[in-house]
Formats: C-alpha cells, structure tokens, sequence
C-alpha cells in the first residue's frame, strides 16, 4: 500500500485481485477528544518536568507509589456536590462493574494506605504521578485527561507536615526558574469556616457541601452562591457572616473575627511561622476566601497562583484527617498536593522559561559498504556496552543523507566504517562541531 504520509483522505487498499479494487476509509489519526498524543518532543518537555517532580521528591525523602488508573466507581462517590464527581469518567465494565478512570490520586492513596494497615509504619511519605481523567462534554473543549504529581503524608497529625509540603514546591518552582515574583501561595484553613459554623449551630455534615458551595465563589454570581448555601438550610444571617468571615484580609482581623482561642488561627499562625524557618515567606500569603474544590479537606488548604492573575491554579492541596475513616479505615490524620503538568507549562511559556530539548546522541555510526553492515553494528555496539548512545544507520544511505540526519539528531561524532580500515580493525571517527576527523582502533574507541 502506497503510504500516503498520514494525511486525511482515502487510501487505495493493496489490489486484491484485478476485478476488486476497494476504497478503505482512513481511521481518525488524532487522540480521542480531549487526550493527547506526547509525539518524541512533547515527550521530551513531559520528561523534563517529570524529572524535576521526582527529583525533588527524592531530595524530600519520599517513597514513589502507584496505582491503577481504573477504579471502582464507589471509590470517588461522594454526596457533596463537588465538580470532579459531576465529570466522573465511568462506566460499567463487560462484568457489569460500576467502574471509573481516576479523576484524582488522593482516594487512591486512602485504599492503598487502609490495605497496608498495620504493615506500614507511620508517617508515610508517598508521591506519585499519574495521568487523572474528566469526563467533561466538549462544548467546553476542555482536556479530558491529564498528569498530576502528588506528595501526602499520612500520620502528622502537626501543622509541619503542611508546612514541609509547601517548602517542596517551593524546591519544584526555585529548579525551573520561577520565583516569587512570579508565583504565590494562598494558604487557609478550612476550620475557619468549621468554627464559623458551629457559632451559628449548623449541623457538621454539611461542612463539606458548604465547602464546596464557598469553593465557586470566584466562579458563579454572589446571589446563587447564597441561594444554594441557603438550600442547605443554614440562616440568612449565618450565610451573611459566613461571607463576611472570607474577606477578612489577615490573621490579627481573623482573630478578631473568631477569638484567639479556636484551632484555625493556630494553625494558621504556626504555619506562617515554620515558613519563616523554611525560608519561604515571601511566597505564602493568607487568603480567608481560600476553601479549594475537594470536600475532604478538613484543615489547612493552600493553593498556588501566577501573581499575573492569568492563569488556573497551578497547584493545590491541604489537609485531609476523615478521608480514611470515610472509607472504613483507621482515623489517620494526612496531608498533600496535586500539582498538574498543564498550567505550569503555560506559565513556563508566558515566562519565557521553556526548557529547549532537542534530541541528544553522542554517535552515528554507519557502513560506508552494504557487506560492513555487520561490522557497523559490531562498532556500536562496542561503544553501547560502554554507556555511548549510538544512532546506527541501519540500511545503505548516501554519505549526503548520513551528514543531514547527523545534524537533525544532534549527533556529536560520525563513526565510519571503511574497508580499508576495518581491515585494520579500525574505524574514522569526525567530530562534527570541529571537522576534525581521525582514525581509532575499535578497541581504543570511548
Ligand atoms: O483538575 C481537574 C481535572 C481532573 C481530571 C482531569 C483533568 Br484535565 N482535570
């Protein structure tokens, strides 16, 4: 079958016979909506900001996990009304089983810390990353799938634990070059709300969809947020100081607000002095008005901001103390973070901080004659076995062709394998960035 190239339109089917000639319709060549194709220079940015995920996961001290993408649908129902249970990639399976494509690691991690029960010595300290999917209608051409790195600790039931969590993407943002100038923090703590709340008598199951309700604040008109949390019964007034209690701009008006006895000020108070001790106070800033999306959260939520103001929230997290027990498990306090691979690249972009990653390889190697095709393969893999990359040319190509496909792939050294020279066992090695080419005993060649 002639190829031709991938682009759209029929291709002629190989002749059967020479009556029939059938027409075959090319399949859709693009990812399904909403997903994308990580085609080699793609791959190589998604590596590059991989690498600095786990590398600063390493200097932490924590342990890589993961987990599968699919998992019970029962996993991620909760009744809060919360955005990520309204996209929920599910479906039933050929088994008849409810079943989901995780839209976010943290439940994940709950299951496999209630597994490992007493297996597992406390605090754990785990990351991962892991591509979390959506299932959103296209009218909003929005991504249906994308990476998140996670860091969480379970069994620090201190504000440190949060603490130690902000001062790793701090790490993160110091490794690829933003600063904060470009970013900051919005740190809260969901027990403001919590002790606002028990003031007006509502009832504590409804802290979550409260939460959740405070969460679209930014995102739907002032009156329709006051009208649903009005549907969940709480007072006219309680909801007008509610809101009140978000504007507060710092943590002495905080305390006016709540009294210096309740546990959100401690916190919050406690967290703003170990960022001193971290040497990151000048990224953080309180934000009473932050609650974040997720209901589990129970204490201290923060999220990450481009102080442009154009951007999504890069990042975001806080802590989580009844996610296991909601799940059946012990009551283990934890804490942690999701960190996407989308918003950073459009801030890299908007900050001029892309990375450029062309391809890199040390050698090509190729046979100046087709019966030195053996040889050829001989020479790199010689300089294999010693840790060189090696791009052999695998078929007979104009020297012209083997020069042009040097410069594209970056190579740094030509290996030519002659007759003559391989007679002698040896091989002409040109350094391309000089010219400067010599011949070398295959046995000497590094
Ligand atoms: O941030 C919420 C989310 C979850 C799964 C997939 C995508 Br894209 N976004």
């Amino acid at each position: 079958t002639k190829s031709n190239g991938g682009r759209s339109g029929s291709i002629v089917a190989p002749l059967v016979n020479e009556k029939e000639e059938e027409e075959v319709e090319k399949i859709d060549v693009n990812p399904p909506k909403g997903t994308r194709d990580f085609a080699p220079e793609d791959m190589r940015l998604r590596n590059w900001l991989f690498n600095h995920f786990k590398e600063v996961s390493r200097l932490f001290g924590y342990e890589e996990v993961d987990y599968p993408v699919l998992e019970t649908e029962a996993l991620f129902i909760r009744k809060a009304g919360e955005e990520i249970r309204d996209q929920l990639y599910c479906f039933e399976d050929r088994g008849k089983r409810r079943v989901a494509l995780r839209p976010e690691l943290t439940p994940s991690l709950a299951r496999l810390v209630i597994q490992k029960g007493k297996s597992v010595s406390l605090p754990l300290k785990w990351f991962a990353i892991g591509q979390c999917w959506r299932y959103e209608r296209m009218t909003r051409g929005r991504r249906r799938e994308h990476y998140q790195w996670n860091m969480d600790i379970i069994g620090v039931p201190h504000v440190t634990a949060e603490a130690e969590l902000i001062s790793s993407i701090v790490t993160f943002f110091k490794r690829i070059g933003i600063t904060s100038s470009d970013v900051g923090f919005k740190v809260s703590s969901r027990k403001v709300l919590q002790e606002m709340l028990r003031k007006y008598g509502v009832p504590e199951n409804l802290f979550g969809r409260v939460c959740i309700i405070i969460d679209k604040i930014e995102k739907i008109p002032i009156d329709e947020i006051k009208k649903e949390l009005g549907s969940t019964g709480i007072s006219e007034d309680a909801i007008e100081q509610l809101l009140q209690v978000l504007s507060v701009k710092s943590l002495d008006d905080l305390e006016d607000v709540l009294g210096g006895a309740g546990e959100a000020i401690a916190d919050l108070k406690q967290l703003f002095s170990l960022a001193e001790k971290f040497g990151y106070s000048e990224w953080i800033q309180f934000d009473a008005s932050v609650v974040r999306g997720l209901s589990y959260y129970t204490g201290i939520v923060f999220e990450g901001f481009d102080r442009k103001g154009n951007l999504r929230a890069i990042c975001g997290g806080g802590r989580y103390d009844r996610l296991l027990p909601t799940y059946g498990g012990d009551d283990i306090p934890a804490c942690g973070f999701g960190f996407g691979d989308a918003v950073i690249v459009e801030l890299l972009k908007e900050k001029n901080l892309l990375p450029e990653l062309g391809q890199e390889v040390e050698n090509i190697v190729c046979a100046l004659e087709k019966d030195l095709q053996g040889a050829a393969a001989t020479v790199a893999t010689a300089l294999r076995s010693k840790g060189q990359t090696v791009d052999l040319v695998l078929e007979s190509k104009p020297l012209k062709w083997v020069f042009k496909r040097a410069a594209r792939i970056n190579a740094r050294r030509l290996i030519l394998v002659g007759k003559t020279e391989w007679e002698d066992g040896s091989v002409s090695v040109k350094v391309l960035s000089s010219g400067e080419q010599f011949q070398v005993k295959l046995s000497d060649l590094e």
